[in-house]
């Protein structure tokens, strides 16, 4: 029998409010409905903003062991609902059921590692230069926080902003990505069940992201923007923060380098570049984007490579054989096979990926291509598919140079069993997360973030807490 599309409300100061427009969410796989959610307005988001001011005055006052409890609690009913979340998951975003299951338990691991940390958040004392006085550091939460989320990872991009913030003791107004907005709002029915006072958590769907987060950027009680998603959008967000110079958390595009170097063990690289670059169908800022490859190893990595994609099952992420599910929709599509297209003109040569037979789907094969050179688009534009460009190096000044030469810094990768090469590339690489022989860096006790046009500030580990507090220092003078 098919599914009926679900139906749910935005989450407004502790309730689940319908409006009369709605709009459908699609499954990329099938193009079906697969459910409806609220066409939030700027009469809602600035509602959101009344709900989440207020609810700081005493949310700000709880006790961190308060807090934590009910992180905890969020976390308890979050995993109770891992099959539930992660179906919906695959079916409006299109990820494979066990990935989508993965993200849920990464997403979760945010809000179980900031439970814990809620209860660290540690002021400092300074040595005073005179007798009399003594130097009190504090933090304290910044005030009412503006999460603004991708699709790409519709629970962890939010669990990565909102576990943190509400450690902290800040509260929340999140819009999530119109193509993602069913497993937003069914991490906030978990949020709801599990306790959180209302206002605390707001969340607002919409299918006019702009007239929505205009108003938290033009609120002077919003003290702080978080967003995850493209280089330009992050780019407009901060000149409109400058206005009531709110604090900025940019996590934004990546272009990222794979070097594998001519000592590098094969077989891993092969297993990582796969990994790295064909996890959610390559949508991943963080995916292999400019493979390089040591000339002495070309033949036998390519090889290697292209055997290991001709394995990979590309369909309806509900069936479990599969590995790459759809891309998110046409414009996606459309931008992969432009790169492809425009590399093949300029020489690149084409390794055919496994045949994909859908007749509906924004499907894509993975392909891998070869003799790519730096003035084709897939090595200067993110790709967010499966396009996998591989050129050649001859010397690690030459490839480092390539690797840095773009205005991203978000992750680069490299293979090699070499300490001296190791320790040399994660030294020399401008990015802010460096997989050295690991494809898959990301976890919540470490700080996730980009260098230069890859955006702003720390996600995850104690940095990612910093994020969201503010250092108060008191001088107190003993008279
Ligand atoms: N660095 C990271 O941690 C990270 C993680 C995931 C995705 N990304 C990046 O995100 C991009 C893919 O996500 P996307 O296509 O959803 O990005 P996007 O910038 O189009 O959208 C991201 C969010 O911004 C909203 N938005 C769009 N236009 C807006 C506007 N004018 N004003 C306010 N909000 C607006 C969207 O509705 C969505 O919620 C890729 O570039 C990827 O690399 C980065
Ligand atoms: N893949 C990232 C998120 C960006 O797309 C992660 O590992 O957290």
């Amino acid at each position: 029998m098919k599914e009926q599309p679900l139906t749910k409300g935005l989450y407004l100061n502790g309730e689940f409010v319908q409006l009369d427009d709605n709009f459908a969410v699609q499954n990329p796989a099938t193009f079906e409905t697969v459910g409806y959610v609220p066409n939030g307005t700027a009469k809602e988001a600035k509602l959101a903003v009344d709900a989440a001011h207020e609810a700081f005055k005493t949310w700000s006052k709880t006790t961190a062991y308060e807090r934590a409890e009910l992180l905890e609690k969020w976390y308890k009913l979050i995993n109770d609902r891992l099959e539930v979340l992660a179906s919906t998951m695959t079916i409006e975003q299109g990820k494979p059921l066990a990935e989508a299951k993965g993200e849920i338990q990464y997403a979760n691991s945010f809000v179980k590692w900031f439970a814990e940390e809620a209860k660290r958040i540690y002021g400092e004392t300074i040595p005073a230069s005179v007798h009399s006085k003594r130097i009190i550091v504090q933090k304290q939460p910044v005030g009412v926080v503006a999460a603004i989320t991708p699709w790409n990872f519709p629970a962890a991009m939010i669990t990565r902003k909102v576990a943190p913030a509400l450690a902290a003791g800040c509260t929340v107004v999140i819009k999530p990505a119109e193509q993602t907005p069913l497993t937003a709002l069914l991490l906030a029915e978990c949020a709801h069940e599990a306790g959180f006072p209302a206002g605390v958590i707001n969340v607002i769907t919409t299918e006019k992201p702009a007239e929505v987060v205009d108003v938290w950027m033009e609120d002077s009680r919003v003290k702080k923007v978080t967003f995850t998603g493209s280089t330009p959008v992050g780019k407009l967000l901060m000149r409109k923060a400058a206005d009531t110079v709110k604090k900025v958390s940019l996590e934004l595009g990546g272009l990222a380098p794979f070097i594998i170097t001519e000592d590098a063990n094969i077989q891993e690289a092969v297993k990582g570049v796969v990994q790295s670059k064909f996890r959610n169908a390559g949508q991943t800022c963080v995916c292999a984007n400019r493979i390089y490859v040591h000339e002495s190893i070309k033949e036998p990595f390519l090889k290697a490579f292209h055997e290991a994609v001709l394995t990979l099952q590309v369909g309806n992420g509900l069936d479990e054989k599969v590995d790459i599910g759809p891309l998110i929709d046409e414009n996606a599509v459309k931008k992969v096979q432009h790169q492809l297209e425009d590399a093949v003109e300029k020489g690149a040569k084409l390794h055919e990926g496994p045949s994909v037979n859908m007749d509906k789907g924004y499907f894509m094969k993975p392909v891998v291509i070869s003799d790519v050179t730096d003035d084709m688009l897939c090595m200067q534009e993110e790709t967010f598919g499966p396009l996998a460009p591989v050129s050649t190096y001859s010397d690690d000044e030459e490839v480092i140079q390539r690797a840095n030469g773009t205005p991203f810094g978000l992750a680069a990768y490299v293979y090699t069993q070499s300490l001296k090469k190791a320790v040399w590339f994660s030294e020399n690489l401008e990015y802010g997360i460096v997989g050295i022989n690991d494809g898959l860096p990301s976890v919540a006790q470490a700080p996730f973030g980009g260098m230069k046009e890859s955006g702003l500030g720390r996600e995850g580990s104690h940095y990612g807490l910093d994020e969201f507090l503010e250092i108060k220092f008191v001088s107190l003078q003993l008279i």
